[in-house]
């Protein structure tokens, strides 16, 4: 029978089925960071059980970084708490961990794929729900819970409830100025925050294919805006061509028998989904969020929503509450909304490409007054490939501040926030309200509107300046 990837991947990875029980699935890769991981270790200790795989478990620290003094003393308690915990723990259980400083830490979702640990076939958990990143490689990644993280830690196996399966087709091609980011939130807007629960979502289609490796993290990435359980993308020669010569790649005959297992992996023609959904990349034009969930977004060039436009009244009251927290008001042009903020980063949008596609539009330009921009690669080699290539001139010449790597402004955990009241445009990849600090009011946006709204102060496209 034809089969979809999720589930040829699935069943490769099946330890144990019974009637009435969920599949035990054996775990390929377990990465770990400062937040989650705590109680995990601590349940290990109390019952006096060893890390079953230490190999193929890696921790890095991302979330509770202060990214302007990386090596510096961490000045809140409980961010310093977690990360000396973190580290006594990777010590104690012989996990390898990045911590800050060294040349391979960051965002876990940037460092997996940069070191060739992600790779299509595989089984990837994380304590985090945007785990569902490296599904862009073929691998069925899961955001997994605290006390998943300890029962992984503990056999490298988990217990999985089943899934459904959902095709998310865009055909066609991306116009100039079109991104990654913009075909997310156009799905998200299109199924809403809850579309894809019990889901694993399949992206296929041209425009899909096209896409470069990082951006087809950013769509994955995003998968779990829409409630879904996990995102993928066929594995193809752009794939391949990201893994090769990666730390950990397979390398010579390894490789090759990889690359032959790699190729059956995309779904059958004729598997059948679950679920289908068609977009069409020609119509899509740079994409922001009005409102308080990453479904709430609409075209730049469209106006703020009336919410009595809303025929579904949870969807009006919804837009109402959005509005009055954002303070917006309906029929103002997306393009007049101001900001004070500018994040560019996150395990979204935080990837080399993405700050190339920024410092293009930034060259030469100045960062608005009264703007701050903050710069924030997902990882220190994205940070070390971008001063190379001259990017960090290319910001901070224009007023924007070039940081060490973390989650940073993405969500309040350090001490990069907004301040009550403040509003950003940010690549990441959340909008809740106080996400970026309490108070502060975030508009998602792609990392060329990013740049551009940072030179024009308020939501922008580069085609605007
Ligand atoms: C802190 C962590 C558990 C959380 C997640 O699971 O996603 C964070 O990374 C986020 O993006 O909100
Ligand atoms: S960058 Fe943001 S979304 Fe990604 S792991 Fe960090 S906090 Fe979560």
């Amino acid at each position: 029978m034809a089969r979809t990837m999720a589930e040829k991947v699935w069943e490769e990875h099946v330890v144990r089925r019974a009637d009435g029980e969920p599949d035990l699935l054996y775990i390929d890769l377990h990465l770990v960071h400062e937040v989650t991981s705590p109680q995990a270790f601590e349940g290990l200790r109390l019952a006096g059980r060893p890390v079953r795989r230490p190999d193929l478990t890696v921790a890095t620290e991302d979330h509770n970084v202060p990214t302007e003094n990386i090596l510096g003393p961490i000045a809140d308690q409980v961010s310093r708490t977690q990360i000396e915990t973190l580290r006594k723990n990777a010590s104690e259980f012989g996990v390898r961990l990045f911590p800050m400083g060294d040349i391979d830490q960051g965002i876990v979702h940037v460092v997996g794929p940069q070191l060739g640990l992600t790779q299509p076939g595989m089984t990837v958990v994380c304590g985090d729900s945007h785990t569902s990143t490296h599904g862009a490689f073929g691998a069925l990644a899961f955001g997994i819970g605290t006390s998943q993280v300890e029962h992984v830690l503990a056999t490298q196996t988990l217990p999985m409830a089943p899934f459904k399966t959902m095709a998310v087709t865009v055909e066609g091609e991306l116009k100039p100025g079109v991104t990654a980011k913009d075909i997310i939130l156009a799905v998200i807007a299109e199924i809403g925050t809850g579309g894809g629960q019990g889901y694993v979502i399949e992206y296929r289609g041209e425009a899909i294919r096209r896409l470069s490796m990082e951006a087809r993290m950013t769509v994955c990435n995003m998968s779990i805006e829409a409630g879904a359980r996990a995102g993928m993308i066929a594995p193809d020669e752009t794939t391949f061509d990201y893994i090769k010569g990666r730390p950990h790649a397979p390398e010579g005959v390894e490789w090759d028998a990889a690359v032959a297992h790699w190729q059956g992996l995309r779904s059958d023609d004729g598997a059948v989904f679950d679920k289908e959904v068609v977009l069409d990349a020609d119509a899509l034009s740079p994409f922001v969020t009005w409102g308080t969930n990453p479904g709430q977004g609409a075209p730049l060039d469209a106006s703020v929503p009336d919410p009595a436009g809303f025929d579904d009244p949870s969807q009006r009251a919804a837009a109402e509450k959005a509005l009055a927290y954002m303070d917006l008001r309906p029929g103002t042009p997306l393009r007049e909304v101001p900001v004070d903020t500018v994040f560019l980063g996150s395990c979204t949008n935080g990837r080399i490409e993405d700050l190339r596609a920024a410092a293009e539009v930034i060259r030469g330009r100045r960062v608005a007054d009264g703007v701050r921009m903050l710069v924030v690669p997902g990882s220190m080699r994205v940070k070390e490939q971008a001063n190379a290539e001259g990017l960090g001139e290319v910001f901070t010449a224009a007023g924007a501040e070039w940081r060490e790597a973390g989650c940073s402004m993405c969500l309040g955990m350090n001490p990069d926030q907004l301040k009550p009241g403040q509003r950003s445009a940010s690549t990441s990849n959340r909008n809740f309200e106080g996400r970026q600090g309490k108070g502060g009011r975030t508009h998602l946006v792609s990392p060329l509107v990013a740049a551009a709204t940072a030179v024009r102060g308020t939501l922008s496209s580069p085609a605007d300046l």
